[in-house]
């Protein structure tokens, strides 16, 4: 709120010190997209978000999180088309803050008026610049359900999703969490990012090996790691050593390719974002040629084993095929499925594992709920008394372990804000308290569901960390069980996110496994300093890496507990 007053201050002083001719240039400039925005009759027909949208949003959100007061504020309120929980200049793009009928909106019940269809094409020719055309876009919008369903198909069932985990072998990659290896070549992918420095090595008499790392680094790209193979196989990690890397630097420009800034703005963070884009481009377009030789019982380039590609990758694939895709384009679709399922995963995963370890008494709390369901062994590299995973039961980790849950949803709450948009299709009427409003084909909304996740109405003490905030006592049952209440984390409606039973199972299975067999602590010892979030909506990031000291847990000894 401030910094927008301090913004508008700063314009204030520039403009004064600008010449004559310049100044009238601009308030004549300003006055024209005034007039269009206010005073039209008909509102225009969009049919994709106007590139303006989302800056609105952040302007909406952050003008209604303060005190709600200062000179901003006041002309937006006087200014804005609509009244009540509706937030916007023009009414092509409203903000919705605090509606009560959301999850109705995105229903089904509502699909005759609104789509949530209307991003496909919007998000090809913006994210990956490709031209647009007619047939190009009659492709997208023909697909958008074929590209969703196989997702939804696995992604959001129960067996499925499970089937999908044991295909991503957790225990084998907590072994391998970290291997305190010095030598580069022997590292994981993700330590090699870690900025990893061995304190103690392995295998030294009598002594726990002891490694630092910066947390953030290491457990984002584990975290991927995970992650990607279910989905597309080994293949597209094994042979592309950077891929992880490229999709953190692609996903920081895409705010502002969703903005429509032009790619040839001379910011560092462009250049690398679009260079990183251009060979994840490569690199899938060669793994989809690879996947469509397989699937046509062709010679596979390189030799290449395709065999663990999932079917929810060949089913896409094949609709691609029929549907005449060029390699490119297909490239472009399946990105958008690799940055779906791991740009919100990893960094909630990392804020997971944080909370875990540095909330007094919670890892221990967790070890003792978890234990039941993960299968430990003596470590083969290790006479420390030190254990492995070798098995996890995820049907009752999901299940029994409510606190866990909980732990999600909180971490969800502090660190990740969905918004969900839809296109108005059809004239409609919405009810909103003593306020109906009328609204016109062509036009948005958007739900940022965060906007209520510090509320204190809802959520006492809500910048602090609770890790039972979301147990509730089930009152058939008696037992306790971890509800999402007015918690919107995964979006709303039709529009939810395809992968979420699968993202929640995958991150309870790596936080229960992680916690049995390795200790965290902040490196070279003291108190646990949780750094400040960045970014949003979507997930918030660390202002600066955690650097931290990592060991195997050794049982029966000091750092054993609740087994
Ligand atoms: C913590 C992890 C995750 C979070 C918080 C999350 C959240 C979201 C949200 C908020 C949306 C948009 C919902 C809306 O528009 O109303 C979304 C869309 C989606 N998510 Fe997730 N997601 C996660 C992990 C995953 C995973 C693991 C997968 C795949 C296996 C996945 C696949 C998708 C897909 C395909 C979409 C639709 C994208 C589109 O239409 O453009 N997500 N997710």
């Amino acid at each position: 709120m401030s910094s927008v007053n301090e913004i508008v201050q700063r314009a204030l002083i520039t403009y004064h010190g600008l010449t004559t001719t310049t100044r009238a240039a601009i308030a004549i400039s300003l006055a024209v997209i005034l007039y269009r925005l206010l005073f039209r009759q008909e509102p225009p027909k969009h049919k994709e978000l106007p590139a303006w949208a989302p800056i609105e949003l952040g302007i909406v959100i952050s003008l209604l999180s303060g005190t709600r007061e200062g000179i901003v504020y006041r002309i937006y309120s006087k200014l804005r088309r609509y009244s009540g929980s509706f937030w916007g200049l023009s009414s092509v793009n409203q903000t919705l803050i605090r509606y009560e009928d959301v999850d109705r909106l995105f229903s089904s019940k509502m699909a005759h008026a609104v789509s949530i269809e209307w991003h496909g094409y919007y998000l090809f020719l913006r994210f990956f610049g490709l031209p647009d055309t007619p047939e190009l876009k009659r492709k997208v919008d023909t697909m958008f359900k074929p590209w969703h369903s196989p997702i939804e198909r696995v992604f959001n069932n129960e067996t499925h999703a499970t089937e999908a985990l044991e295909r991503a072998n957790i225990p084998k990659m907590v072994a391998e969490f970290v291997t305190f290896s010095q030598d580069r070549e022997q590292m994981t992918r993700w330590e090699r990012v870690a900025d990893t420095k061995v304190i103690i090595p392995e295998n030294m008499p009598g002594q726990n090996a002891a490694l630092e790392a910066n947390l953030s680094a290491l457990i984002v790209d584990f975290g991927a790691s995970v992650t990607i193979p279910p989905i597309f196989g080994r293949d597209l990690l094994d042979r592309n050593p950077q891929l992880e890397e490229d999709l953190w630097k692609f996903d920081r420009v895409i705010p502002f390719l969703f903005i429509n800034l032009p790619e040839w703005l001379p910011f560092k963070v462009m250049k690398e974002g679009l260079e990183a884009r251009k060979r994840l481009l490569d690199e899938v377009e060669a793994f989809s040629r690879r996947v469509t030789q397989f699937q046509r019982g062709e010679e596979v380039d390189d030799g290449a084993d395709m065999s663990d590609v999932s079917d929810v990758f060949l089913e896409r694939n094949k609709a691609f095929e029929r549907d005449g895709w060029s390699y490119r384009e297909r490239a472009a679709s399946q990105l958008l499925a690799l940055l779906a399922s791991n740009a919100n995963t990893q960094p909630v995963l990392f804020w997971l594992i944080l909370y875990i370890y540095s909330t007094p008494g919670l890892a221990d709390s967790l070890r003792k709920e978890v234990a039941p369901f993960i299968t430990l062994s003596d470590c083969p590299e290790n006479d420390n008394n030190t254990k492995i995973v070798t098995a996890i039961d995820n049907f009752h980790l999901s299940r029994e372990c409510q606190l866990l849950k909980s732990v999600i949803f909180e971490t969800m709450r502090l660190a990740f804000g969905a918004v969900s948009s839809c296109r108005v299709k059809k004239p409609i009427t919405l009810k909103d308290g003593d306020h109906v409003h009328q609204l016109y084909p062509g036009t948005f909304l958007s739900v940022p569901h965060g906007f209520a996740q510090r509320d204190p109405s809802l959520y006492p003490d809500p910048d602090k960390f609770v890790p039972d905030r979301f147990l509730e006592t089930d009152p058939a049952s008696g037992k306790l069980v971890a509800r999402y209440g007015k918690l919107r984390p995964w979006g709303a409606g039709l529009s939810i996110c395809r992968g979420r039973v699968f993202a929640e199972k995958e991150m309870m299975a790596i936080a229960a496994s992680l916690v049995m067999v390795w200790d965290i602590s902040p490196a070279g010892g003291g108190e646990w300093k949780v750094p400040e979030m960045v970014g949003g909506p979507g997930p918030s990031k660390p202002k600066e890496d955690v650097r931290v000291e990592i060991r195997r847990r050794v049982f029966g000894g000091a750092s054993e507990d609740g087994k």
